[in-house]
């Protein structure tokens, strides 16, 4: 199995505060690993490090062989990674139509893709014209969610896709994630829902105190109750 994505020694500050404590980890190439872990662990800034949005202090990001430490955000996203914020990245003035123009790198919509896209998130369709602005809390999730897979990316960075939303819309973002994996994509998932998170993913990294405190198969996790318990914690008791 190829690793897509690895991170050696991982240190982030942000102003004096020191959040990331040497993270290590590597995710594999067609798979989907979750990031798990208790509120501050450091999960949203690992992905905004691995992004860009915070640069690194020190250790190593590699991208398919290809150092990223010190690249700008625009040079990552280029490179193939997209991001799915946890605060639902999208432009509010404009319509659902031009919020995924805006998202498609490499010129006009693709029709077949959107059409997929639309199998999962038929709302797209219906609000095709309208403002995202007016749009639902999960429909503006889907509409994020679409941004990041209007073309194929080599990496999907996703933050928390199911936080705040119905169970139907759940349901409808599980099927959509699997339905990526088997078109191949690698993605690297913030999941606080551990029934959601279960699901999803192949493998999994546990973080706290800004650094990585167990990984593995996520069957072995699933299938652990007291390992959950002592990895999870409260975060676990939440959501059962
Ligand atoms: N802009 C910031 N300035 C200073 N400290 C920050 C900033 N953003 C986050 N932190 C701190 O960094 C630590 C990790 O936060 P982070 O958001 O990465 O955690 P998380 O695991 O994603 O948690 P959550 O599930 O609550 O989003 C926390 O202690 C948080 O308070």
């Amino acid at each position: 199995m190829t690793d897509l994505l690895t991170l050696a020694g991982v240190h982030t500050h942000v102003g004096r505060y020191h959040i990331l404590h040497g993270v290590d980890f590597s995710v594999a190439e067609g798979k989907t690993t979750m990031l798990l872990g208790r509120n501050g662990a450091g999960k949203t800034s690992t992905l905004r490090t691995i992004m860009g949005l915070w640069q690194a202090s020190a250790g190593q990001i590699t991208l398919d062989g290809q150092r990223i430490e010190a690249c700008a955000t625009p040079d990552i996203a280029q490179l193939g990674v997209g991001y799915v914020p946890e605060s639902m990245a999208v432009f509010s003035d404009l319509t659902v139509k031009e919020n995924l123009i805006l998202a498609a790198r490499d010129g006009p919509l693709d029709d077949t893709r959107l059409e997929w896209i639309f199998g999962f998130f038929p709302a797209l369709r219906r609000f095709w014209l309208s403002r995202a602005g007016a749009l639902s809390g999960g429909q503006k999730q889907m509409l994020s969610i679409a941004r990041a897979i209007v073309e194929p990316r080599k990496l999907l960075l996703i933050d928390e896709p199911t936080k705040g939303l119905a169970p139907a819309i759940v349901v409808a973002l599980i099927e959509c994630f699997a339905e990526i994996k088997r078109r191949g994509a690698t993605i690297l998932m913030v999941e606080q829902n551990f029934h959601a998170a279960r699901e999803i993913g192949d493998s999994v990294l546990v973080m706290d105190n800004g650094q990585i405190v167990h990984r593995g198969e996520m069957s072995a996790l699933a299938n652990d109750v007291a390992l959950q318990e002592r990895l999870l914690g409260l975060s676990l008791e939440a959501h059962q």
